[in-house]
């Protein structure tokens, strides 16, 4: 009882701790990615859709975006050009508040990007990158609803514009079509249209578009163009007006032009190391080191700026998790492993499969072992005859031969032990039993002589126990054992630890695997451009994933206790608790590594790299007591080696919390899991 009561309050200060987390993390979010303290807004911002003052923005040593200015006026389509490579996703990630600038302001429609309260990323933007990042899994219709959900639109009005998409951009009535296919085709059939619809929805005042291509002439229609070249803005303005000012026939024309004058004007050297390219091929080495443009709008005169400030209600109300993020995250998972069946079938039947094939091929007794019998006795009522009728004849396949056919078999491999028996074993085993004082020559001739091929330590370890079972004389009596059973073998031993670990470790790379992939392909972007954040994301992918653990704890408890018949003597909740929370922190640690690492292939060869040394080390092959001491050290700080512990004498002592043991196996796991979940939110929000 008082045990419970202990381990209700570490639940309730882990829940609290996580809590406070939680608010720590969603109050800095707002601090990380909104430059508060920069310059804000000069006299007419709100006529301002985005305005980037003196941005900077490097990785590591690439300096990316330079003293940027840009200006995008309210209800403007701003066209932003520049080649290949010089800046521009990035400068578009940094207005959208995915990326932190290193230096400089933005404002978004009035605010920093990530305000708190402010919805830039969220509901007030769309992004469609250049590689479009959609679920290949996801259908037209599915897409649509999934985004619908995040943007917290209802069902009508989804539908309302699933159906004008689907109209305006002549997509397949089957919206089962793949959403990638169908949108390429679109763009690919009908620009103009496109070009078309932006022109109108801006006409509003209330929408403005940035449109960002290194195919500059692409760009005429557009109300304002920013013509960049190695992350710092070139020129801003009208198409027609910077074509004139640099008297060219064509917007290229002029960005050669403005390219040239730059090289002029600009310093001798480059600050910027690495340089795109354009698709007319001009010179990349030089650039300008001042920041403003040599032609349109600059920053103009240096302007005094309010400090922005949010309500203490708007910073608790960003705080809150919005459930209805998490929801739309959880059925996108849903939809995704629905639309893959081959996947999900894997995942459900991968650990039940390791379980199987480990109670039916590791810890078993060896069957048909072939031992030669020397029996120099020739009556069948000998000592002899009956004791090696005791021998378990499943295990051991007994060879009666000659003393030389045996010695000859045995070194030849056929034979892993030769059991011999003197000629006189009976009278002379009579003999010890009787009297008190015998000579050496009958306590010879009295015993059974074995001789082992000790290469195989598990056989040879078997046929001693076999033979010292069935030719003891003294009757040593074990009583009923304490805990376990007289058969327990090796597969008792080490099947909790192996569930633990394989419930651990199929987290861990299926969220690896899956994370990276999403973040690879833009999918993750895309979803923190509509206003998910990385807490959300975390939680999600953990929801999600309990999911999946439930299915594959009720296959493996029905396996292991129903058909394997492994004991378990303790509370079946704790056994499912302990082996849930341990899927939870392979999964915390899977996000570790997909956060850290960005391709699959290392996310991977990173899992499996860590696999092979926990499961040996953490006590779950062979006991911890046989570690050698400074390695038990690690051994009992890793995730599974209390766990597994814990585990067995849940199953097989009948243990509940009040047990030191017990608890200590769940504390330690909670332990890992928080730490894991905090170094994913940690690496997520320093890579953003
Ligand atoms: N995550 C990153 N880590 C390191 N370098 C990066 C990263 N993303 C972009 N870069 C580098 O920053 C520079 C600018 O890239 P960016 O994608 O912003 O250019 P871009 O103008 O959008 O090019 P494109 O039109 O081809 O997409 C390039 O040299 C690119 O290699």
């Amino acid at each position: 009882m008082g045990g419970n009561i202990y381990i209700i309050i570490v639940i309730i200060i882990y829940i609290f701790f996580y809590i406070c987390l939680f608010f720590f993390f969603q109050l800095t979010e707002g601090r990380m990615k909104a430059d508060q303290e920069a310059p804000p807004p000069s006299p007419g911002l709100e006529d301002l859709a985005i305005r980037c003052r003196e941005v900077c923005r490097s990785y590591g040593k690439l300096k990316v975006l330079s003293n940027l200015n840009l200006t995008v006026p309210q209800g403007h389509i701003y066209g932003l050009l520049g080649p290949s490579g010089c800046g521009k996703t990035t400068l578009l990630k940094c207005i959208l508040g995915t990326l932190k600038i290193s230096r400089g302001h933005i404002s978004v429609l009035g605010k920093p990007p990530a305000f708190p309260g402010h919805q830039v990323p969220g509901r007030m933007v769309g992004y469609m990158p250049q590689d479009l990042a959609l679920y290949n899994e996801f259908s037209i219709s599915d897409t649509l609803t999934f985004f619908g959900r995040i943007h917290g639109l209802s069902a009508t009005d989804t539908q309302t514009r699933m159906d004008f998409l689907v109209d305006f951009l002549d997509l397949p009535h089957n919206r089962l079509q793949n959403p990638r296919c169908a949108l390429k085709l679109s763009c690919v059939m009908c620009p103009c249209r496109i070009w078309q619809h932006l022109v109108e929805i801006v006409k509003t005042g209330k929408v403005s578009v940035v449109i960002t291509t290194h195919y500059i002439e692409e760009a005429r229609q557009a109300n304002v163009v920013g013509l960049m070249r190695n992350g710092r803005m070139l020129a801003e303005g009208e198409p027609e007006t910077l074509m004139k000012q640099n008297s060219a026939a064509t917007l290229e024309k002029a960005f050669l032009q403005l390219c040239e004058t730059s090289d002029q004007v600009g310093s001798k050297h480059s600050t910027y190391p690495q340089g795109g390219v354009l698709e007319s091929g001009q010179s990349l080495e030089s650039g300008r080191e001042e920041s403003q443009p040599i032609l349109g709008v600059g920053p103009g005169p240096v302007e005094e700026l309010p400090k922005y400030s949010a309500d203490w209600k708007v910073r608790v109300k960003n705080v809150m998790p919005k459930w209805r993020n998490i929801a739309a995250l959880i059925i996108k998972t849903t939809v995704r492993m629905k639309r893959m069946p081959g996947s999900l079938f894997f995942q459900f039947l991968l650990p039940v499969m390791q379980i199987s094939l480990m109670c039916l091929c590791i810890g078993g007794d060896p069957k048909g072992i072939q031992v030669a019998v020397v029996d120099n006795e020739t009556s069948s009522s000998s000592f002899s005859q009956s004791l090696l009728s005791f021998l378990d004849n499943s295990s051991v396949q007994q060879v009666n031969l000659s003393h030389a056919e045996a010695f000859a078999g045995a070194y030849n491999g056929e034979y892993w032990a030769v059991i011999g028996f003197g000629k006189n074993f009976t009278s002379y085993l009579t003999k010890r039993m009787i009297q008190r004082q015998v000579s050496k020559e009958v306590v010879d001739g009295g015993s059974v002589h074995v001789w082992l091929d000790l290469t195989n330590r598990q056989i040879a370890l078997m046929l001693q126990k076999k033979i010292k079972d069935a030719f003891e004389v003294t009757n040593d009596t074990f009583e009923e054992p304490i805990y376990g059973s007289m058969n327990s073998d090796f597969t008792t031993f080490v099947t909790p630890g192996a569930v633990l670990s394989i419930t651990f470790y199929l987290a861990v790379g299926l969220t690896a695997l899956s994370f990276v992939i999403e973040r690879k392909e833009g999918l993750m972007e895309r979803c923190w451009v509509s206003g998910v954040s990385s807490m959300e994301t975390v939680l999600a992918y953990l929801i999600s994933q309990l999911i999946i653990i439930s299915v594959q704890i009720v296959l493996l408890l029905i396996l292991m206790l129903l058909v394997f018949k492994i004991p378990n003597e303790g509370s079946l909740v704790l056994v499912i608790a302990l082996i849930v929370l341990q899927g939870i922190t392979g999964t915390s640690f899977g996000l570790v590594i997909s956060s850290a690492i960005d391709d699959e292939q290392n996310a991977t060869q990173a899992a499996l790299g860590i696999f092979y040394p926990n499961l040996i080390v953490s006590g779950i092959i062979w006991p911890v007591e046989c570690i050698p001491y400074p390695l038990r050290y690690i051994s009992l700080a890793l995730p599974q080696t209390y766990a597994s512990e814990a585990l067995r004498c849940i199953m097989y002592r009948g243990w509940g919390l009040s047990r030191m043991i017990v608890w200590r196996g769940f504390v330690v796991t909670l332990g890992w899991n928080t730490f894991f979940v905090i170094l994913a939110i940690v690496i997520l929000k320093l890579r953003m």
